[in-house]
């Protein structure tokens, strides 16, 4: 038996695993939220016990030697030795990384190189890799890519419609994002809907601080929304998702900003937080929409019409679905958003139980019953994927 932790460091939260492998029993569990916002706030459960922590971490390396801390304060483990292998996972693998792969030097730099295209994420996942392997320089990591899932994407879904050669020369396509979660949230579906996954056509939703809807055709990604990098497809918390491209050098014009700024605008200023003025926080912007704001309610508006659009852009393009799924931060809990994206919907049999989907947090069928397409809550859990990875990998 061994004890695996698995890292998940999001844009703006550290969540990790403490895991018995392979039997995959929970050892621990938690997450330290809002980081670099106000109120930062820990979670750490194992067996009965449970403790929630404000605090003020402003960034993911305060972050990962608090959770460490915490292990050892509360005798979870007796020493930082106990750990025998850590799982993290990478967002950006490029065109190098089609699978998980053991961490060595070359790795680190090969993740590095390709930071500049995830800029939210692969740069904290990088202080987690080096955090673990200082602190941990010979248990074996192994690095888990967001991207790699999607790698089954046909051509016509990957290319972008730009002359063939920067696709040749500079690896200009489509990688797509979320790839851990979507895998485990389609297997679990196909278990929950007790048929085999090469009969099924998903369309998985992970509405997270970051946000990503993806076609699952017979247990494979078909398409996806994200691109070349996280920044596009339907809006996210700080994220502007799609714009037309000539908006770049027409803001650059009228602002006198360079192109890296309105990037950086786009990726940390826009979204739900732009749009709104007040949070990139869902539970923020929906109570101030509540409450009767305007521009909140516009913010929230444009998130969820851009992913209902695409659950019927995947429907059309696998020409079917059996079952929607909702995952992540906002997936599993906000009930209005799992409504407004389903509203409208009913015309392709999608059928939502309004007092089923009033639920958060647990596996569970929200549609109505006899509804064509199945609706489902399904908790993502990129960490377990970790693990089997880090199992697979770190120990050869
Ligand atoms: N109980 C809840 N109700 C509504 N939204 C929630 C709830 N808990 C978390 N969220 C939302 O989930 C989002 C963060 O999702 P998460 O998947 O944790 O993000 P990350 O991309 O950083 O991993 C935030 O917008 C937060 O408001
Ligand atoms: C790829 C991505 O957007 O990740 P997150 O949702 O964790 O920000
Ligand atoms: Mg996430």
């Amino acid at each position: 038996m061994s004890m695996i932790m698995a890292v998940n460091a999001g844009s703006s939260s550290l969540k990790f695993q403490l895991l018995r492998m392979p039997e995959e029993e929970l050892a621990a569990k938690g997450q330290i939220e809002r980081i670099g916002l106000d109120g930062a706030e820990m979670e750490l459960e194992w067996g009965e016990e449970e403790i929630q922590e404000q605090l003020d971490i402003s960034d993911h390396e305060e972050a990962v030697k608090k959770m460490l801390d915490s292990l050892t304060d509360n005798q979870i483990i007796n020493s930082l030795d106990d750990i025998e292998g850590v799982g993290h996972r990478v967002v950006h693998g490029g065109e190098k990384f089609a699978d998980s792969v053991k961490i060595t030097d070359d790795v680190v730099e090969a993740i590095e190189e390709v930071s500049e295209l995830a800029p939210l994420h692969n740069p904290a996942n990088l202080t987690g890799i080096r955090a673990f392997r200082d602190m941990l320089p010979n248990v074996p990591d192994v690095a888990v890519f967001d991207t790699a899932f999607h790698q089954t994407m046909p051509k016509s879904r990957y290319m972008y419609s730009v002359p063939y050669e920067y696709y040749e020369q500079y690896g200009i396509r489509k990688y797509g994002f979320h790839g851990t979660s979507h895998k485990y949230v389609g297997e679990r579906a196909a278990d929950l809907l007790d048929q085999p996954q090469e009969d099924l056509k998903l369309v998985s939703c992970h509405i997270g601080n970051g946000v990503s809807v993806t076609a699952i055709d017979g247990g494979f990604s078909v398409d996806t929304s994200m691109g070349f990098t996280p920044l596009a497809g339907t809006a996210m918390g700080t994220r502007s998702g799609n714009i037309d491209p000539a908006l770049i050098p027409y803001m650059m014009d009228k602002t006198g900003q360079s192109a890296g700024d309105i990037i950086t605008m786009l990726n940390k200023k826009s979204g739900l937080l732009g749009v709104s003025g007040a949070s990139s926080d869902l539970r923020d912007v929906e109570q101030k929409r509540n409450a009767g704001d305007e521009k909140a309610r516009t913010a929230l508006d444009i998130y969820t019409t851009r992913i209902h659009k695409y659950i019927g852009t995947y429907a059309a393009s696998m020409n079917g679905l059996d079952a929607v799924i909702f995952t992540a931060g906002v997936g599993e809990n906000s009930s209005t958003v799992r409504k407004e994206v389903i509203e409208g919907l009913e015309f392709m049999g999608i059928h939502l139980d309004e007092s089923k989907n009033d639920t958060r947090g647990e596996e569970t069928f929200v549609n109505k019953d006899g509804s064509p397409v199945k609706v489902l809550i399904i908790p993502t859990n990129e960490e377990v994927m970790i693990a089997r990875d880090t199992m697979r990998l770190g120990f050869d």
